[in-house]
């Protein structure tokens, strides 16, 4: 089965309301009848709605960047898969490593999420990646074990259709070093390998593994020609329309 490319856009903590409109049309021009890869955008918040009035009849989809793993009621400050439905996003990122480091997410409660994104009918993006640290100590595979059978516990075969991993190696995010090819590759094949050991081989092979840190139009090219490697989660470059244009049109 084919696992169709997807290129994701995590803006972060950028863009002000007006900002992330102007950046949606400008998308929306380059990108809106792309249908040969699936392409998603994350804004914060604030700034869902108005992006997805832009984009909704389009084939770009929307994502937020976090949830909470409840429904409605007294969390004070948090928002659910069911708010971020309303709001009109398609996806959730889940665990990116930023959250795991600075609010102390752990895989449990990255699994809590999950299962959420999922019961609302959302499609989660679970983060994973290695410190620099942890790969210099040999504990790289170690890590990425551990946050994925801890992160998909209790998942069916049939959730598992919806869910998005990004291989995030910490030490390449935002600094300008890009994981390697072979480096991606050999941790993106090792992942596919947990998910045929802890599910079967019909979720391994169709489970999309997307890689990030400091994807760029200039290296986009050698990483897609990975086998297992499904697309991107992209942070500096998807904030410049010109530069994620160019990583969605990889070759
Ligand atoms: O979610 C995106 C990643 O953290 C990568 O960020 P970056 O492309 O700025 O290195």
């Amino acid at each position: 089965m084919m696992r169709k490319p997807l290129i994701a856009g995590n803006w972060k903590l950028n863009k002000t309301i007006n900002e992330s409109q102007q950046l949606s049309r400008q998308l929306l021009e380059s990108l809106g009848t792309v249908s040969n890869r699936e392409i998603v955008i994350a804004p914060v918040f604030t700034a869902l709605n108005a992006v997805s009035e832009i984009i909704k009849s389009s084939s770009i989809l929307l994502a937020a960047q976090n949830c909470y793993p409840a429904t409605t009621g007294a969390f004070t400050g948090e928002l659910s898969p069911l708010f971020l439905q309303d709001a009109g996003c398609q996806y959730v990122i889940i665990g990116h490593s930023e959250r795991r480091q600075l609010l102390h997410e752990t895989n449990a409660f990255i699994n809590q999420k999950l299962i959420g994104v999922i019961q609302a009918g959302l499609k989660p993006i679970l983060c994973i990646g290695e410190t620099l640290q942890q790969r210099e100590d040999g504990q790289m595979l170690e890590i990425l074990g551990q946050q994925i059978k801890e992160g998909l516990v209790d998942l069916t075969t049939d959730q598992m259709a919806t869910v998005v991993i990004a291989y995030e190696p910490i030490w390449a995010i935002g600094t300008g070093k890009t994981a390697s090819s072979e480096q991606a590759q050999e941790a993106h094949a090792y992942i596919r390998s947990l998910l045929q050991e802890i599910f079967n081989s019909s979720v391994a092979e169709q489970t999309r593994i997307l890689y990030g840190g400091s994807v760029k139009p200039d290296n986009i090219d050698t990483l897609m020609a990975q086998t297992d490697i499904d697309g991107a989660l992209v942070g500096g470059a998807s904030l410049k329309a010109e530069d994620f244009v160019r990583i969605v049109r990889f070759l």
